[in-house]
């Protein structure tokens, strides 16, 4: 049985700490949660949707007396907020995350809090949707998601268990990563996919007739399109983040439309219909794959 949680404090009350906090509140294992946010509309929604029981703007104060912590704002602004609440963490006080990208946020844990490394546990739940903010959570977000954590070396059996329970009471399943194999395994299947369904959209805004485009847009371009309405800050913070692993993502995505541009050009049947074939095949054995899970 989870061990309880007396008090939660949500650093960035939006979707994916929101839903975290409602499903622990659903599985009765956390009895106050403290939300601290910059914007008092979304925490007095946060407070009337019951996904917090207290608002704050001050992370220091919030943080005093709490057992877990969750950051849950975008990943550049984690280390300003660690370096806020270092020295008001009670010993035992478990800190984790949210954050889509893992070497950078790892790091932040090292430099702002050095002292608490053994309560850290890095985290990311492969779960949310192109909408944010506490209107945005949902209690079953997490059910049947997978939730990475990538754990410090310094990070005790203990914390690292209370943690993978605590999602595993969300409706969860639990995997364990090192931060290099995250970031590289998320910038191909997450992060490049977002930034190219930025730069298609953006190419249709190009067009001249981009309204008339757009006017007839069907459920292709709905499908493709939908991640591109996603929080531009949160998208910013990632790129930035993961830099080097997405820049070889895109590169290869380049040489990949660039393939596709020779065929085009010479007008090769054969080859064309097997580019689409490998792409098509494997796309139908990824979602049969998915949908038994
Ligand atoms: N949206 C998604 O589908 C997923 C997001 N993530 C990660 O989860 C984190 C949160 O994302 P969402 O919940 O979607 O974002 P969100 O926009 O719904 O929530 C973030 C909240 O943090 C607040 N905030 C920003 N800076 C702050 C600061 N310095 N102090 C206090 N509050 C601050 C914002 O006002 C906002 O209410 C991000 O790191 C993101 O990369 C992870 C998995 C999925
Ligand atoms: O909107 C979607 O479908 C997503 O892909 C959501 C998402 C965004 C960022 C993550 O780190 C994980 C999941």
């Amino acid at each position: 049985m989870t061990q309880a949680i007396r008090k939660l404090v949500l650093l960035g009350t939006g979707l994916i700490a929101g839903s975290f906090s409602l499903a622990l509140k659903r599985a009765r294992l956390v009895q106050e949660v403290v939300g601290v946010g910059r914007n008092a509309a979304n925490l007095t929604r946060a407070i009337e949707l019951r996904v917090i029981d207290v608002a704050s703007h001050d992370p220091a104060q919030a943080v005093q007396g709490a057992d877990l912590v969750f950051l849950g704002t975008p990943v550049g602004q984690m280390g300003a907020l660690m370096a806020q609440i270092a020295p008001h963490l009670s010993a035992h006080c478990i800190v984790t995350d949210g954050g889509s990208t893992k070497q950078d946020v790892c790091d932040l844990y090292r430099q702002y809090l050095p002292l608490q490394l053994s309560n850290c546990v890095p985290g990311h739940p492969i779960a949310g949707s192109d909408l944010s903010g506490a209107s945005a959570a949902t209690y079953g977000l997490y059910e049947g998601r997978r939730v990475v954590l990538t754990p410090l070396p310094e990070t005790t059996a203990q914390s690292l268990a209370l943690v993978r329970e605590l999602w595993q009471a969300c409706g969860a399943i639990v995997y364990e990563m090192d931060a290099l194999t995250h970031d590289g395994v998320f910038a191909a299947v997450s992060h490049v996919p977002h930034l190219v369904s930025f730069a298609y959209m953006n190419a249709v805004l190009a067009k001249d007739n981009s309204a008339q485009c757009l006017d007839f847009a069907g459920t292709g371009f709905r499908d493709f399109t939908r991640i591109a309405g996603s929080h531009p800050d949160m998208w910013r913070d990632i790129t930035l983040a993961n830099q080097s692993a997405i820049l070889a993502d895109l590169k290869s995505n380049v040489t990949q439309l660039q393939a596709l541009i020779d065929l085009i050009e010479q007008g090769n049947a054969n080859e064309l219909t097997a580019y689409i074939n490998q792409a098509s095949q494997a796309r139908s054995a990824w979602g049969k794959k998915r949908s038994n899970q």
